[in-house]
């Protein structure tokens, strides 16, 4: 663990999370914390059941056991296993994304973005035909959801498309427009699934860098799935290791480099030549010795 997540308080705390799906465990008794102004990755190899612990704290799955956490900055807590998905990001202000991407495509790349702010706009319409029609807190809440739609799409290069139908954008430029609308949500703690997948590099060093700064500029937890280790390890703070649903390791990206019992699980017993090479190439010396040594 980091010191820096030592002397924080964390945002997410995860105790003794189990999911079982009848005999088969995804997630293990897997415990960590995700702190606030931090990105947190959850890498693992295919199966470790990191989507799976997604899934249990965006509530799409009721865990089999353990208790998780959310903390705001006011102290108000959230016990994310007792509520349904849609409460969590409502009320508990979590917005995530998914590994295939989930827009609207048929509709503009704006609405997309006004969609997601839903919520607070029928909030300010008071919940009436009237409201939607003419009262001021709505005309105004309308307004301020068109500019911070304008804001990131502006973050995410993609005001000149604003008009676009969703459906037809590039897919790095889906990518990066679900980030967008993730945020419009105003969450505390961003959730990504594999926001990198089916990048080109140059569009990945653009993800890193939009990541950081919605770290560093909106000081919220960022959760990252990622498998694409040049993404997890120049951008983390935190790096959580699954494999076999088992938490196998936890720490900052140097340490989780070199534990052994990392390196083990992305090496195999006899598989070291089929190791990916963007973790063969970010694994220090120690691995490649691991590996030839298997
Ligand atoms: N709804 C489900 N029902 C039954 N088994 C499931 C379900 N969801 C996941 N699993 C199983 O749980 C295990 C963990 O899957 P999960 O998708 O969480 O892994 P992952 O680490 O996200 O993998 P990947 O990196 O390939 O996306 C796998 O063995 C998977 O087949």
């Amino acid at each position: 663990m980091t010191t820096k997540s030592m002397t924080t308080t964390p945002l997410l705390t995860v105790e003794h999370l189990t999911m079982r799906f009848g005999g088969l465990v995804a997630v293990n008794d897997v415990s960590f914390s995700a702190n606030n102004g931090e990105i947190t990755a959850i890498i693992g190899p295919n199966g470790a059941g990191k989507t799976t612990l997604f899934n249990c704290i965006t509530g799409f799955y009721t865990p089999t056991v353990g208790r998780l956490t959310l903390r705001h900055a006011d102290g108000k807590e959230f016990l994310l296993e007792r509520m349904p998905g849609y409460r969590i990001s409502q009320k508990a202000s979590v917005a995530r994304t998914f590994q295939n991407i989930r827009l609207f495509g048929g509709m503009s790349v704006l609405e997309n973005l006004i969609v997601a702010q839903h919520n607070k706009l029928i909030r300010a319409s008071g919940f009436s035909i009237a409201g939607l029609l003419g009262l001021p807190s709505y005309t105004r809440t309308e307004r301020e959801a068109v500019e911070l739609a304008k804001y990131w799409l502006d973050r995410v290069r993609l005001l000149e498309f604003a008009d676009w139908e969703a459906g037809n954008l590039p897919y790095g430029a889906q990518r990066r427009l679900e980030i967008a609308r993730a945020m419009c949500t105003e969450p505390v703690m961003l959730c990504l699934d594999e926001p990198a997948a089916g990048l080109n590099p140059r569009e990945s060093g653009e993800l890193a860098d939009l990541l950081t700064y919605i770290r560093d500029e909106h000081k919220i937890g960022v959760l990252l799935i990622e498998h694409d280790m040049s993404v997890v390890m120049s951008i983390s703070d935190h790096v959580v290791v699954l494999d076999y649903g088992r938490k196998i390791s936890d720490g900052d990206p140097a340490f989780v480099k070199n534990d052994p019992a990392v390196i083990r699980a992305y090496l195999g017993e006899e598989e070291d030549e089929d190791l990916p090479p963007e973790i063969k190439a970010d694994l220090p010396e120690v691995a490649k010795r691991a590996g030839e040594g298997a």
